[in-house]
């Protein structure tokens, strides 16, 4: 019988909630273990976020070579070294991970690398290359993330589909690719290889891309793909697939479509790594879905442990796990903080970027807020001229009477950037004036808020 090895906490799955909290509390002086599979530093670093983001990169400055013309630049012959993008992406994952086991190091936790599954209340056991510890403690933080969902169509299974992992790794371009789902990964990912070279057909099963944005949003966002040559196939239902990704593979409509490539790349939604790991031996709670059950302060349905990230059903963004941290911290403490009404953006990272925060113009209906609604194209901004990147606006929705800033989306150069500023004044409590009549430096894209807020009527 193996010996039970306590701690005063174990972190289950090293993400990026579970990772800062154990730092955190082993440089405090306390006994902490986390329990990883094998990605030090969580999926982020690893597999999804930085390698997706460096390769959108590697795409961009391509795109960029084969335009320079339109900017007095003549430069011929451009190709892509698909090896050579794979390698920098690798060496851009691979200094963040030693970043991250640096920290690790240098805070004292215990790091348990193998497969954890729970075999009683507040109990873990990690196997390992044959080797089996079980490990124990009061309090349990569950950080376990999420998988690829592969959808139940038949063939698709047989068909050996790439995730976004095998995808970010490949070191030969795709000449003809089949992207099964129109989210954020198959938006970015899209983009990114048709720019390197790849033919990229969309098939998405819903009647528009980015259906949770405005429809002047989803339809930029389709204009921008499409542009560039990404055939956007919607409404794509009852599918078949047959063959083999990186062969030759074909996906069929129910009615009578057809579209074939050499790679199938599969990025329909997530499923949480939650099966098979004995939640029901620890008395812990999961939805039809298999998210972990939490309160808004993230404790689950057993006393003493608590599920933050993607696994709890949080908003999967690394930032909305990095406040599950903060979120779980302040329960620890007896504070306040909590995951209701939180704030959370996001950036689509298509070029031009698509970012949001607070409500959209689709959501104010649907809520019945009184509001007033400000747009502005990106053509108007100096500084977007400037930079030929005149695609794309700037849209706020604010109160009917107080002049609150109820949200900001917006489909352009730095959107990512300029949301930040308008987040601040959300967070602050501005009033929308306060940004329309700021002194903001020219010429810069943010300078575009003051002309944005400009167009907002007068209240009624
Ligand atoms: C391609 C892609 C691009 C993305 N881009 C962005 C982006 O640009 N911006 C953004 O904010 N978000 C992005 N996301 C989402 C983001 O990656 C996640 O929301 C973020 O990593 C938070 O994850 P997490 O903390 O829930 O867990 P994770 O980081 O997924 O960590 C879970 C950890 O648990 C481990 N684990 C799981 N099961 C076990 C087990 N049984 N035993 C031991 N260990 C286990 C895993 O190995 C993993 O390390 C992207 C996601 C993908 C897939
Ligand atoms: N920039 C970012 O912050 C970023 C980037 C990538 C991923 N992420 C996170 O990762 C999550 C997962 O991304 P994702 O793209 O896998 O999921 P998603 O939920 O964003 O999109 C999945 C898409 O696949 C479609 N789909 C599902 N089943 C299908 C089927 N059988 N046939 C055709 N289409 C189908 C859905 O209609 C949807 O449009 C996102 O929700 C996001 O939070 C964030």
């Amino acid at each position: 019988m193996t010996d039970i090895e306590t701690f005063d906490m174990i972190v289950f799955g090293g993400g990026k909630a579970g990772k800062t909290l154990a730092m955190e509390k082993a440089r405090a002086g306390r006994r902490v273990a986390v329990v990883e599979e094998g990605m030090i530093g969580g999926s982020c670093i690893n597999v999804a976020c930085i390698p997706s983001k460096t390769l959108i990169r590697s795409a961009e400055v391509a795109y960029e070579a084969r335009t320079t013309s339109a900017f007095g630049t003549i430069i011929e012959n451009v190709r892509t070294d698909l090896p050579a993008v794979r390698d920098r992406t690798a060496k851009v994952v691979a200094e963040m991970v030693a970043t991250n086991q640096a920290g690790f190091d240098a805070s004292g936790l215990h790091l348990v690398l193998g497969f954890g599954k729970f075999i009683a209340p507040k109990t873990i056991e990690v196997v390992a290359s044959g080797s089996i510890r079980r490990l124990s403690a009061p309090q349990i933080f569950i950080n376990l993330g999420t998988v690829a969902t592969i959808p139940e169509i038949p063939g698709l299974k047989e068909a050996q589909p790439l995730t976004h992992k095998e995808a970010l790794r490949l070191g030969d371009l795709p000449t003809r690719l089949l992207v099964l789902g129109g989210g954020y990964i198959g938006m970015e990912m899209s983009q990114a290889f048709r720019r390197l070279g790849a033919d990229v057909t969309i098939i998405e099963r819903g009647s528009r891309l980015a259906p949770r944005e405005d429809l002047d949003a989803s339809k930029g966002i389709t204009d921008v793909l499409q542009n560039e040559g990404i055939c956007v196939a919607l409404d794509c239902k009852d599918l078949t697939v047959q063959g083999t990704s990186g062969q030759r593979v074909v996906v069929k409509t129910g009615d009578g479509g057809e579209f074939e490539g050499s790679h199938l790349l599969v990025a329909a939604g997530r499923t949480p790594r939650t099966a098979g790991i004995g939640l029901d031996l620890a008395g812990i709670d999961v939805d039809e879905r298999g998210f972990i059950k939490v309160d808004d302060q993230l404790r689950t349905s057993a006393e003493g442990v608590w599920a933050m990230g993607e696994v709890a059903g949080s908003p999967m963004f690394t930032h909305a796990s990095l406040d599950d941290y903060r979120v779980v911290k302040s329960s620890l403490e007896e504070g306040f903080r909590s995951t209701d009404g939180r704030l959370v953006p996001y950036v689509v990272f298509i070029d031009p970027e698509f970012a949001r925060v607070g409500i959209n113009e689709e959501d104010a209906k649907r809520e019945g807020l009184e509001y007033r609604v400000a747009k502005l194209a990106m053509d108007v901004i100096p500084r977007a001229r400037t930079m030929s990147k005149r695609q794309g606006f700037m849209k706020a929705i604010v109160s009917a009477d107080t002049d609150e800033i109820f949200g900001f989306s917006m489909l352009g150069v730095n959107a990512g950037e300029v949301m930040s500023v308008v987040q601040m004044a959300m967070l602050g409590g501005l009033p929308y004036p306060v940004l329309r009549d700021a002194i903001l430096a020219h010429p810069t894209i943010s300078e575009g808020l003051g002309m944005l807020f400009a167009n907002v009527s007068a209240s009624s």
